[in-house]
């Protein structure tokens, strides 16, 4: 059963705070300016992305967005929800079924599919869908903290 959480208030779930089913979500509306931004971020200018005269003759008729922006939407949730604070990716797998265009809102959902206590990892299944159809999807390991760091004063 999927088990929907927010945030944990300190930022990020310990290991022992995870289940199996566990999942988190975001949705984050894709502009012209943040695949401009992105290819600023990641240097590639592939003009499928940029340029709407070349991205017309295309298959697609237009422009589409990276398909690593929409991966790094899985990024911010991992990093910031679940597991969240001080979560480090180990691998990630992706394959991405539809294109996201300008102005789509790309949904997240990452879902703790297996925890491996003694090394500490979390498997992490990734999915985004654009209204219900499922655009991207795959599966990420990360290395969870086993205890939270007394807070700094
Ligand atoms: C490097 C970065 O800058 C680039 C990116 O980030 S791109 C963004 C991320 N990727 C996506 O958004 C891809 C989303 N997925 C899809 O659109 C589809 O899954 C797919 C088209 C890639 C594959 O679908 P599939 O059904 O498997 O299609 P085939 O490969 O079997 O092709 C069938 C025929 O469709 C035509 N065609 C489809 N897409 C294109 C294209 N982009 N360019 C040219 N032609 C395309 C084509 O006629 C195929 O016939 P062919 O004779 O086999 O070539």
């Amino acid at each position: 059963m999927v088990d929907l959480v927010q945030a944990h208030p300190s930022g990020g779930y310990i290991l022992d705070e995870l289940h199996v089913g566990m999942a988190a979500e975001k949705t984050v509306h894709v502009t012209e300016e943040r695949i401009r931004l992105f290819a600023e971020a990641s240097d590639d200018f592939n003009p499928v992305h940029l340029d709407e005269a070349f991205a017309a003759k295309t298959a697609y008729r237009g422009r589409i967005a990276h398909g690593l922006l929409s991966a790094a939407f899985g990024s911010a949730v991992v990093g910031t929800i679940l597991p969240g604070a001080g979560s480090i990716y180990i691998s990630q797998t992706l394959a991405f079924h539809f294109p996201v265009r300008i102005d789509d809102t790309v949904r997240i959902r990452i879902t703790v599919i297996e925890l491996d206590q003694e090394g500490a990892r979390a498997q992490l299944k990734c999915e985004g869908f654009v209204e219900d159809r499922l655009i991207m999807d795959g599966v990420a390991v990360v290395r969870v903290p086993r205890r939270r760091k007394p807070s700094a004063r």
